[in-house]
């Protein structure tokens, strides 16, 4: 991180409120423009809400949200936004390459035609995340893991300097969440750019991330995983009694006998995130960005 220069983020006494209820509360804190942030906690916490607000979807009741030195706004090029459980059955008959070129602005609705100066930022991203072979296919042959790299190439068009990715790991097995892991770290240190990249769970993320941002109860805690990740932090962030416990370089969050990460998958509905590999449910339709 480097100390003189403008911060990826900053949240000044930010208070976002929604449907009634407080989802940050007096919220401050300050992420380095190349800083790799695992955002975590509970359902319901407020991890999509602040990639919202910095995407200048969501306006705080009070206090500031300022994204590179500037006030979040909407449709800011610098950030990549790759929201959380996209349904991709209307891209399936895309070849991968059409289907990232998609997401160029002003081609996001049927087959670009774009000048060589776009064709090159199409193929710049398909080549960071190492995909010119993959995106030769159709999107309906490539696997979830590979069609998660090709989301990612998409979230990367126009290299943007702020990386918001809204659970990517969500229905993926544990090898390709390693996967997926290293390779957003990986092109993260060779932009040097910042990344929120939000999970129900830690330990994918550990060897990753340089600090973790804990959301709960309205709070927000900033931190290395030492700071953050202990019993008295993360019992005022769930409002209940909450013990850390490291066992071979896992680190598990527990109420009592309950595994509140593990508990973490299981949304309202009953819904499993962890193990459904059935893309049609998307808790966020409709109040996504475009
Ligand atoms: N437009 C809205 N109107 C009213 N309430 C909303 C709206 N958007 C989100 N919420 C509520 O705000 C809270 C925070 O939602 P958010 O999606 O940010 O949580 P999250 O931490 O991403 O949760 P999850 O881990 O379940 O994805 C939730 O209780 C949600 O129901």
């Amino acid at each position: 991180m480097a100390s003189t220069s403008i911060p990826a983020i900053e949240l000044e006494q930010v208070t976002i409120a929604l449907g009634g209820r407080f989802i940050l509360s007096d919220v401050s804190l300050s992420i380095g423009d190349g800083e790799f942030i695992g955002v975590l906690g509970p359902n319901g916490a407020g991890k999509t809400t602040l990639m919202r607000a910095l995407l200048g979807l969501v306006r705080p009741s009070s206090g500031q949200v300022t994204v590179l030195g500037e006030q979040a706004v909407r449709g800011n090029p610098a950030i990549g936004y790759m929201p959380q459980l996209r349904s991709l059955a209307p891209h399936l008959a895309l070849r991968g390459w059409d289907f990232v070129a998609s997401g160029v602005d002003g081609h996001r609705w049927g087959l670009p035609l774009l000048n060589p100066a776009r064709r090159q930022v199409v193929s710049e991203a398909i080549e960071l995340v190492g995909a010119t072979n993959l995106a030769q296919r159709p999107l309906s042959d490539l696997s979830g893991g590979e069609r998660q790299r090709l989301m990612l190439a998409q979230a990367l068009l126009g290299r943007p300097k702020l990386l918001l990715l809204d659970e990517p790991l969500i229905s993926l097995d544990p090898h390709h969440q390693r996967v997926v892991v290293e390779l957003v770290r990986d092109v993260q240190r060779r932009l040097g750019i910042a990344v929120l990249f939000s999970a129900h769970e830690l330990n994918p993320l550990l060897a990753a991330m340089d600090r973790v941002l804990y959301l709960g109860n309205g709070h927000a805690a900033l931190g290395t995983v030492d700071q953050v990740i202990n019993g008295q932090v993360l019992s005022r962030l769930y409002g209940s009694n909450i013990e850390v416990i490291r066992i071979n370089e896992r680190i598990f969050v527990m109420s009592g006998e309950h595994d509140m990460e593990r508990d973490a998958h299981m949304h309202e509905n009953g819904h499993n995130h962890g193990h459904d590999h059935a893309h049609s449910h998307d808790p966020h339709n409709g109040r996504r960005h475009a």
